[in-house]
């Protein structure tokens, strides 16, 4: 059996992936901004109406010309990797947390600094113990590639010790050991002060059709954001 989904490998430069993700991470950061000004903001019924028929005309000129569906995860030949689309890091998705996950492929590790704000919130000034997931498993998934073994999450455990405040936070995550093909992360998320608020387990699994593949051909797994 062949992989379930592709990996595209297109013919960009680095300058034109630069200038894609210049102009573009703009955009992304510019409707992030109206997503919480739309959550916060205090202006009057009518100022609102007369806002959302601009958004609704920006958003035409936008859809003007779109890809048919999700953006996808493609390579570059020069090795630059386009997901654009990740729910968590993807520099066109403006729902993304963001974040800039910091690999350590010396070690296994993955880290990551972040702020979440009226937008993530689950119980009253607190972060949503899904958005928690989503980020851990990003961060978590980082680490197995970082560690050489990349794979799809199997079970995600999550321990949620203690409340999250909105505001800065940190999550880091590390393989903590392998079993075959599948590569057992440990990690954590921090308060601003340190403070551990979640700790969780992660098992992340090469999958049939990746092994069937390098078994084929080779070599081992690329690593995908
Ligand atoms: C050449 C290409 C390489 C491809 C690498 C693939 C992915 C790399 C991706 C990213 C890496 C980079 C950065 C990460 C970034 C973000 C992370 C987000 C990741 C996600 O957001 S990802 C979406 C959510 N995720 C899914 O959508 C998974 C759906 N699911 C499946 O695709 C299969 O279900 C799979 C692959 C899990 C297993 O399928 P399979 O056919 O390979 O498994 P198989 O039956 O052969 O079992 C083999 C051994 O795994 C044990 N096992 C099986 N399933 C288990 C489970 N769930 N938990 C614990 N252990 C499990 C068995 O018990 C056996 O263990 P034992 O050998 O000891 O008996």
């Amino acid at each position: 059996m062949g992989a379930p989904f592709n990996y595209d490998v297109l013919d960009l430069t680095d300058e034109q992936v630069d200038a894609e993700v210049r102009v573009f991470g703009a955009l992304t950061a510019a409707v992030r901004r109206l997503n919480e000004a739309t959550l916060r903001t205090t202006v009057d019924h009518a100022t609102v109406e007369e806002v959302r028929r601009q958004v609704e005309e920006l958003t035409a000129r936008l859809e003007k010309s779109m890809i048919p569906d999700n953006f996808g995860v493609s390579f570059t030949k020069g090795g630059r990797i386009r997901g654009y689309g990740n729910a968590v890091v993807g520099i066109r998705n403006p729902n993304a947390v963001p974040l800039t996950v910091v690999q350590d492929k010396v070690n296994g590790r993955a880290s990551a600094e972040f702020e979440l704000n009226a937008l993530h919130e689950g119980p009253p000034g607190q972060v949503h113990g899904g958005v928690v997931a989503l980020v851990l498993d990003q961060v978590f998934g980082e680490a197995a590639a970082a560690g050489g073994s990349p794979g799809m999450t199997g079970t995600l455990t999550l321990r949620y010790r203690l409340n999250t405040p909105l505001g800065p936070c940190s999550a880091e995550a590390w393989v903590d050991r392998r079993d075959g093909i599948k590569t057992i992360v440990k990690g954590e998320l921090r308060r601003a002060d340190g403070t551990v608020t979640v700790t969780a387990e992660g098992i992340f699994i090469l999958p049939r059709w990746a092994r069937e593949e390098i078994a084929k051909n080779g070599g081992t797994p690329p690593q995908f954001e």
